[in-house]
């Protein structure tokens, strides 16, 4: 039947959740790391999920990875792209999620989509254009303190206009709960009106799901994982999908550890309930910035573990703007990525097999270390976290590619006991 849906996701940890959210409604998915070969083609998968790492880069960047992307996508013949991004809205100041949408639209000749980040299982939900994360606006949550996209409005709309060149209309929550007819005929009314992207309302996963249905023949869809939810639905009705296959553990046997750059309240929850019970290593960025080698002391403390670790460069907002206004924003980001990375490859030299990775962009920096190109997608630890399979060289690994937002205080055990064998 051939690959039907595409996708272009901007984080690492963004992909797996998209991925995950599309296996669990049934389709065949592989998620590739990076923008494949021309010729090279997954078998047998009704959605190819392309994880870039595209958040924070400068704009134009981002714009050419993701039309890159969009090229390989359109050679596989897809029906309908997403481009997901993250259901908090994560973007710089200079886009990019604006921007991208943009060059996607026009490089598909179309002049309309969706704008919908909601997740509303994880607490993200829309009112009246408003992002809301829990209990809280975006802009009163943790998320104004993120270290690379702190995010300090919450209305979908206002940030839309400062970061895409069209205008942005609402399609209220009142409009959604009438179903897919009365959602198509508002985005066209919306459309007529000279607006460019609908921003729907949604605080239920049922609203999620007749969006699903209105967005079938839309050629660009935006939004976090769960715009995506509704869409298997469509293609199920045409009856162009092959028969599911049940996702399973990933195959790996060695040794696991958990390696920490999110610097969100649900990581340091997490890190704060492993501290007791596990080994546990923080790195100090000011002695990565002197140019001590952190990596080295890492690996050698690692080894002289036993059982399940945690190496972290996490930390709380104080303290990261302390090591960014020291340091620089982005400089602080890269060289605690880079020396988790470093970490990880040599890990993964030293026989461990089982990584849980913490943070999008730390995700991104650890997978791409590892050499990993593909993964499979399997179970799921917490709502948008799954582990996955993925071979580098002879060897299986499992790779947990977590969300820095996403999963319990007790997640990281959680995770791990579920490879237990
Ligand atoms: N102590 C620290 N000081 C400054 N920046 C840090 C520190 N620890 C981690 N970071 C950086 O913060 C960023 C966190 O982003 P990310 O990994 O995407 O997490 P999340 O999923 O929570 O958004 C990364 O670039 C990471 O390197
Ligand atoms: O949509 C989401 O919230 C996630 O899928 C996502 O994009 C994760 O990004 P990070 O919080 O940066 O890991």
């Amino acid at each position: 039947m051939g690959i039907i849906l595409g996708a272009i996701a901007d984080d690492f940890t963004g992909a797996t959740d998209l991925c995950s959210t599309w296996v669990k409604a049934g389709l065949r998915v592989v998620q590739v790391i990076g923008i494949p070969e021309a010729g090279q083609t997954p078998r047998d998968a009704d959605a190819v999920v392309i994880a870039l790492k595209s958040r924070t880069i400068p704009a134009d960047q981002a714009i050419a990875q993701s039309l890159a992307a969009l090229d390989w996508l359109n050679a596989q013949g897809v029906r309908q792209v997403v481009f997901k991004y993250c259901s908090t809205f994560d973007s710089t100041a200079a886009g990019n999620i604006g921007p991208v949408t943009d060059a996607l639209l026009a490089a598909m000749g179309q002049d309309f989509t969706v704008v919908s980040p909601a997740f509303p299982r994880n607490g993200r939900t829309i009112y009246k254009g408003n992002l809301f994360v829990g209990d809280l606006p975006l802009a009163e949550s943790p998320m104004k303190d993120h270290p690379l996209t702190p995010m300090r409005d919450s209305s979908l709309i206002r940030l839309m206009d400062a970061q895409a060149q069209g205008r942005t209309g609402l399609v209220p929550l009142q409009t959604v709960r009438q179903g897919a007819p009365a959602i198509r005929a508002a985005f066209e009314h919306l459309r007529g009106e000279g607006f460019r992207y609908a921003v729907p309302d949604a605080v239920e996963d049922q609203d999620m799901i007749a969006l699903g249905r209105a967005l079938d023949g839309m050629a660009l869809v935006t939004g976090g994982s769960a715009v995506a939810m509704g869409l298997p639905a469509n293609l199920r009705d045409s009856g162009d999908l092959g028969a599911a296959l049940p996702s399973r553990l990933p195959r790996s046997q060695g040794r696991a550890v958990v390696l920490a750059g999110s610097c969100s309240t649900a990581t340091r929850a997490q890190i704060a309930h492993v501290t007791p019970i596990w080994p546990t290593l923080k790195l100090n960025l000011d002695r990565i910035a002197a140019g001590e080698d952190i990596a080295a002391e890492a690996l050698e403390w690692a080894v002289a573990q036993t059982g399940p670790m945690l190496i972290y460069g996490s930390s709380d907002p104080a303290e990261v703007a302390e090591n960014q206004r020291r340091h620089g924003t982005m400089e602080a980001g890269e060289m605690m990525e880079r020396t988790l990375s470093t970490i990880a490859r040599g890990l993964l030299e030293r026989g461990f097999a089982r990584f849980l990775v913490a943070g999008g962009e730390t995700s991104g920096a650890v997978i791409s270390a590892l050499g990993v190109t593909a993964l499979e997608i399997g179970p799921e630890v917490a709502a948008g976290v799954p582990w996955c399979g993925a071979t580098v060289g002879e060897r299986e690994l499992a790779l947990c590619l977590k969300s820095g937002n996403f999963g319990g205080p007790e997640m990281f055990t959680q995770a791990l006991e579920m490879l237990d064998d």
